[in-house]
């Protein structure tokens, strides 16, 4: 069949992003937007260190092939430190929406030994779900520990589907 326009893009596209940080004493650590109550160590990082939304963001940005928040936030640049790493995700759901697409499910693993999280799941998924506009039965959450191997690490891996808008 020949069509009058030919669509723009694949109708879906998928994303992976990863993000690790040190754990120091001192730090806070923040995952998903959400401050970690009774963390011993925290993120050591130029941001907020909140590496569930850099992983996300990644996702986000590799699944149209734009790089990563590197690009778009350097390290090196005093502006962005401290940032709070949801205006990172907020721009970079700006950048997936200009290009006519959106996020449709986002697929989460952190891999962190101490302090248990499944307790605040659903807290960090809700979270995560809010900041790109899905219901947070779009948002699953699995938590790992590193059994021991890194206990001053946190490592997180997210996969996102997205979907070109449409209309
Ligand atoms: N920070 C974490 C890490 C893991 N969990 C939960 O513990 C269970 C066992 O994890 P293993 O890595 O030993 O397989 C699993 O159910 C995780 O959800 C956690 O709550 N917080
Ligand atoms: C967020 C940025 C910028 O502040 O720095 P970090 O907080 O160190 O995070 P990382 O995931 O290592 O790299 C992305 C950087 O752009």
């Amino acid at each position: 069949m020949v069509f009058a326009s030919e669509p723009a893009g694949p109708v879906l596209r998928v994303g992976y992003g990863e993000d690790a940080h040190r754990l120091a004493a001192g730090h806070p650590l923040i995952l998903g937007g959400i401050p970690i109550p009774g963390a011993a160590l925290g993120t050591v990082a130029h941001s907020d260190g909140d590496a569930v939304l850099h992983a996300v963001a990644d996702a986000l940005l590799s699944g149209l092939a734009l790089g990563d928040i590197g690009d778009y936030f350097p390290d090196t640049d005093p502006l962005w430190a401290g940032l709070d790493s949801r205006a990172i995700l907020g721009r970079v759901l700006e950048l997936v929406r200009e290009r006519g697409y959106a996020p449709v499910n986002i697929a989460l693993v952190v891999t962190l030994d101490k302090p248990k999280l499944g307790p605040l799941r659903a807290q960090i998924a809700c979270n995560v779900a809010a900041l790109l506009g899905l219901p947070e039965s779009e948002v699953g959450v699995s938590f790992k520990t590193s059994e021991g191997l890194a206990p001053a690490h946190v490592q997180t891996r997210a996969t996102a589907l997205l979907s070109r808008i449409q209309g």
